[in-house]
């Protein structure tokens, strides 16, 4: 892995480990894609303006995000089926994402159970935060009996994915046929237990009605954060706001959701605005540069997560793979602070953006 110097380095070697079918779930996106591309290429066209003599040191990278302590505000974003990508799958990735010290959104389509997950965190780390991505199911007793399950792992906050009232459309799943987990492969959270035996997995329910009031009951079943994912429109973060939601993630779902949406980027700004400080405001989408976490920060980001490159250095080296991925962006990070001029994410403000027409 020495000769893979940059987060996009991990992408060529995976693909050629992993058969085509899965590497074109893992990198694909909605429809024509636009958005996928969209997330990066809009890092791209956004220029830092930075500070000079300001004699700041090497800059200190930890954090808080919604009172959990994080050794640098980059996350990891909820993918789902990590074992496509590695035997190890979520195991692998709890471990290496723990012992970076950072916040793990555990997928609730982990092919590992939660408590699992949960307990190889804390093989490497003494308080890993885990928090958990929970696609709200139409069967309210059977979503509860999931919160429950990972109230008790000890997950520490809830990401309501918040932008799939469908599943996303992906041509390359369906030139392939795929729709399946290959025999022997589960999503762990959706096994009925019933007195602790395994029982019947269902499928995963998403559901058009979904509304804010199915997102205000849940409020009242746990007394957990909750965090809204998939927000790009500031009044949506408004309300969330307003119904007393403790996080958002502006996310557009890594562009595997509705194609032609916004970058998550260009969706931030308006939605920090929208929020003016009331609840944090997280990030994820195209991050694959330590520059492109600075913008995010400049923008008003308490913090971003990454999707792909995880998955990417899972599949080429398991756990060590993910710990690669994830002390680059850290490195690159760190470097990028010091160039701005900046000793900690903290000191990151909108003045490191030039003013003027935004996109
Ligand atoms: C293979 C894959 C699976 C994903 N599974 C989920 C999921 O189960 N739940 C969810 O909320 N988001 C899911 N996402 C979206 C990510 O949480 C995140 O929004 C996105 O990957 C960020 O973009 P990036 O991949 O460019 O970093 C998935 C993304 C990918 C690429
Ligand atoms: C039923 C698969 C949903 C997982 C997911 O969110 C994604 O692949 O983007």
């Amino acid at each position: 892995m020495d000769e893979l110097l940059t987060v996009a380095d991990f992408e060529a070697p995976a693909r050629a480990a992993l058969d085509p079918v899965h590497y074109d779930y893992f990198a694909g996106g909605a429809r024509d894609e636009i958005t996928l591309a969209a997330n990066e290429s809009a890092f791209a066209r956004i220029r830092l303006r930075p500070r000079i003599l300001r004699g700041r040191g090497t800059p200190e990278l930890a954090t808080a995000v919604l009172g959990a302590p994080a050794s640098m505000p980059i996350l990891v974003a909820p993918t789902a089926f990590h074992r496509l990508a590695h035997p190890d799958a979520e195991r692998a990735t709890a471990r290496a994402v723990a012992s970076a010290g950072t916040v793990l959104i555990a997928a609730m389509l982990s092919t590992v159970a939660i408590e699992d997950i949960a307990a190889e965190a804390r093989k490497v780390a003494v308080d890993p935060v885990l928090w958990f991505q929970l696609y709200l199911q139409r069967d309210l007793g059977f979503t509860e009996a999931v919160v429950r399950r990972a109230e008790s792992a000890g997950v520490r906050a809830l990401v309501v994915t918040a932008d799939s009232p469908a599943l996303g459309h992906h041509e390359r799943n369906d030139r392939h046929g795929f729709h399946d987990l290959p025999a022997g492969m589960r999503c762990e959270n959706l096994r009925e237990l019933r007195a602790g035996e395994p029982g019947h997995v269902r499928q995963v329910d998403l559901s058009p009605e979904l509304s804010w009031r199915h997102v205000e009951r849940l409020r009242s079943l746990t007394d957990l954060p909750i965090l809204l994912k998939g927000v790009l429109h500031p009044e949506d973060a408004r309300i969330a706001a307003d119904a007393g939601i403790d996080g958002i993630v502006v996310s557009n779902h890594g562009g595997r959701q509705l194609d032609t949406a916004m970058a998550s980027i260009e969706a931030l700004p308006d939605v920090v605005d929208a929020v003016a400080g009331r609840l944090p405001v997280l990030l994820d989408g195209g991050i694959r540069r330590g520059t492109d976490v600075v913008k995010a920060l400049a923008y008003g980001a308490a913090a971003v997560a990454v999707g792909r490159p995880v998955v990417w250095g899972l599949t080429v080296g398991g756990e060590a793979g993910v710990t690669r991925v994830l002390e680059i962006l850290r490195d690159e990070l760190a470097h990028t602070l010091m160039l701005c001029g900046c000793g900690s994410p903290a000191e990151v403000s909108r003045d490191l953006l030039p003013a003027g027409p935004r996109w």
